[in-house]
C-alpha cells in the first residue's frame, strides 16, 4: 500500500481544479474560466483499498500579495508545499515556458516534482513536443506527464507516475471518505460558482459567502448563508430589480446542492454589506481565510 499527499501547483487559469475532478470525479473545486477563483486549499483523496491512497491538495493561484487576502493565500500555498510528499507542477501548454520556469525553479523544491503539462488537446504535436523537451531539461523536473485534464486524457499515467514517488505505508484517512473538508465548505462554493455564472467581472472578486446555518431536518436540509459584498452599488446588482437576480442566483445554487447532498434543500440567502472585509483581519478569520 502508498500513501501520501500531493499539492498541485500552477499559475491560475493552469487547469488544477480541473485536474482535481477529473482525478476524483466529483464537484469538489470550483471551476470558472476567471482567475483567482481558488480562495482555499481542497482536499480530496483519491482511494484504491490495498493499493494507494493520495490525498491531493490544490493551491490558489500565484499572485501579488496586494491585499492581505492575498499574502493568507501565498502563505497557504508555501505550507502546502512543504507538507507534501510529491509536487505536481502544472503548466498550460500554451503559456509562456520562460515565465513559468522561472516559478518553477524559483520554488526551490526538495520535495520530487512531476511536471504536469495540461490542455495537450488545445495544440499540435510539435509544439506539444517542444514545450515537453524545454520541461524536461529542467533541474527540479523528475519526470513529465503530458494530460487534457478537460478531456480526462492521460490521467491514469498521472495517477501511475506519482506512485512511483509515493511513500509506503497505511491510509491516513477511512477508505471511502472523499475529503476533509466540510459540507458547509462546498455548500459555499457552490454559491460562489453561480455567483461567477450570473456576474460579470466585477462582482464575484468582490464577494464572499459565508454559510451560517446547515441543519438537517427530516425531509429536508435548511440552508442559511451570507453573501458578503463591498459597495450597496454592488448589493443592488446581485439583488436584481425587484429581486430577480438573486432569486435565480438562489435557485440555480439550490438545485446544484440537492445534486451534491442527494437531498432535498432549503436555501436561503442574505446580501450584506460590509465595506472593508478584504482588508480587515477580523473579518478574514471570520470568513475562513
Ligand atoms: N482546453 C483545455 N482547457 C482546460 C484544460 N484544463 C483546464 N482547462 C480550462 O482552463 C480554465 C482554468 O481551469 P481551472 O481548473 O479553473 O484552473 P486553476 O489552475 O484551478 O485556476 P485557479 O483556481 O485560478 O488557480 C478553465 O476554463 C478550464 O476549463 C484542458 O485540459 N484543456
Amino acid at each position: 500500500m502508498k500513501a501520501g499527499f500531493v499539492n498541485i501547483f500552477g499559475k491560475p487559469n493552469a487547469g488544477k481544479s480541473t485536474l482535481l475532478n477529473a482525478l476524483l470525479g466529483e464537484k469538489l473545486a470550483i471551476i470558472s474560466p476567471k482567475v483567482q477563483t481558488t480562495r482555499h486549499r481542497i482536499k480530496g483523496f483519491l482511494t484504491e483499498p490495498g493499493k494507494y491512497q493520495l490525498i491531493f491538495s490544490d493551491t490558489p493561484g500565484i499572485i501579488q500579495p496586494k491585499y492581505k487576502l492575498q499574502e493568507r493565500m501565498m502563505q497557504s500555498v508555501k505550507s502546502a508545499l512543504e507538507d507534501a510528499d510529491v509536487a505536481l507542477l502544472m503548466a498550460d501548454v500554451a503559456d509562456n515556458r520562460e515565465e513559468n520556469n522561472n516559478l518553477f525553479a524559483s520554488l526551490n523544491l526538495k520535495v520530487p516534482c512531476i511536471v504536469v503539462l495540461n490542455k495537450i488537446d488545445k495544440l499540435g504535436d510539435k509544439r506539444i513536443n517542444d514545450a515537453a523537451i524545454f520541461y524536461k531539461s529542467q533541474p527540479y523536473c523528475k519526470k513529465l506527464v503530458q494530460i487534457s485534464a478537460l478531456q480526462k486524457a492521460h490521467i491514469d499515467e498521472l495517477i501511475n507516475a506519482i506512485l512511483e514517488y509515493l511513500p509506503e505505508g497505511e491510509p491516513f484517512y477511512p477508505e471511502d471518505d472523499m475529503t476533509d473538508l466540510p459540507t458547509k465548505f462546498f455548500v459555499g462554493e457552490m454559491v460562489r460558482e453561480k455567483i461567477f455564472e450570473l456576474f460579470g467581472d466585477e462582482i464575484p472578486y468582490h464577494t464572499a459567502v459565508m454559510v451560517n446555518e446547515f441543519k438537517e431536518k427530516d425531509t429536508l436540509v435548511k440552508i442559511q448563508a451570507d453573501i458578503i459584498v463591498q459597495r450597496e452599488s454592488q448589493k443592488g446588482i446581485l439583488l436584481g430589480e425587484g429581486g430577480k437576480m438573486i432569486k435565480q442566483l438562489g435557485t440555480l445554487a439550490r438545485q446544484d446542492i440537492e445534486k451534491f447532498l442527494q437531498q432535498k434543500v432549503f436555501l436561503q440567502l442574505f446580501i450584506k454589506v460590509r465595506p472593508k472585509w478584504r482588508d480587515n483581519e477580523l473579518h478574514l478569520k471570520e470568513y475562513g481565510y
